[in-house]
């Protein structure tokens, strides 16, 4: 096979219960046909109720990592997920430029089971000099409210928090997640010119753990192989929505997303 193979980067922690984080990233880009590849911020000890453990990787040792990406392989997209302290983010700051790819941005900030994935500090570092680079940011309402300092209830709400990240921040777009929102599953994403809204019944499940990591990496995805945004965001709505709609009910708690739901789907 020729290199034209589009390549796709995460760099994220990992879950070692494979739901979230760079397991949920490799699984989707697997899925979705584009060569996967990985920069590892954290390990976590996690299962689907919670997170028992955290340990951070030296930020030198984060660089390595993207350097033999670099000086070796191409990037067509790139995904950040956990970043949970400014020494790494002061590297991935450094090399994001450099890739001169897409960057999709999942602002982890809290895991489902309400254990905090980034440390205080490096919130505000997160959004002054991360956002701007971005291609397009992906938060949860809560992540995007506490990103906006807005208070977030309503898709009115959604849409002008979605303005504020792209004229108030600088992040290229703006999608925010209705996950949590009480009835429909709405998106709201503003690219600097028109406010799109994706939107799908709500499925009645607990089995959600690793959902905004799984749908930020099928972004990334369909962006490597080229895709507009517009069109790589709804291809990957129709993904996560078949994955949480054939979650697994594995362990006691928030069970995790079908990596390879849409293939179900195909088949009925
Ligand atoms: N129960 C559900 N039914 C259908 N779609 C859902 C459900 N929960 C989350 N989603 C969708 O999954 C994606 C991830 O959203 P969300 O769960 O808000 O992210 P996060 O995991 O970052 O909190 C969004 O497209 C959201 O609309
Ligand atoms: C290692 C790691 N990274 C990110 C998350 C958060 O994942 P997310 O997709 O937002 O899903 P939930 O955990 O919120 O369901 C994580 N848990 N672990």
């Amino acid at each position: 096979m020729s290199n034209v193979i589009p390549c796709a980067l995460t760099i994220a922690g990992s879950d070692s219960s494979g739901g979230a984080g760079i397991q949920a990233d490799l699984k989707t880009f697997q899925e979705l046909k584009c060569y996967g590849m990985s920069v590892l911020t954290s390990v976590t000890a996690q299962n689907t109720t919670g997170v028992q453990g955290v340990h951070h990787l030296p930020g030198g040792m984060i660089k390595q990592q993207i350097d033999s990406i670099y000086t070796d392989i191409r990037v067509d997209a790139v995904k950040t997920g956990m970043i949970a302290n400014i020494e790494m983010m002061e590297v991935i700051a450094e090399a994001i430029p450099g890739f001169q790819a897409p960057y999709v941005m999942d602002p982890v900030m809290v895991a489902t089971s309400g254990d905090p994935l980034i440390e205080p500090e490096a919130r505000d570092y997160l959004c002054q000099q991360l956002i701007p680079m971005t291609t397009v940011v992906t938060p949860n309402i809560a992540e995007a409210a506490f990103i906006t300092k807005e208070k977030i209830e309503t898709v009115a709400d959604m849409k002008e928090a979605a303005k504020h990240m792209v004229h108030g921040f600088g992040a290229g777009a703006a999608l925010i997640k209705g996950g949590h929102l009480q009835e429909a599953a709405i998106d709201v994403m503003y690219d600097g010119n028109k406010v799109y809204t994706f939107e799908t019944d709500r499925i009645p499940t607990k089995n959600t753990h690793g959902t905004g990591c799984t749908y930020s990496a099928a972004i990334t995805a369909y962006l490597s192989q080229g895709l507009p945004l517009v069109s790589a965001v709804e291809r990957s709505k129709h993904y996560i929505t078949a994955a949480i709609r054939h979650a697994f009910d594995i362990g006691e708690g928030n069970g995790p997303t079908n990596h390879w739901a849409i293939r179900e789907e195909v088949r009925q």
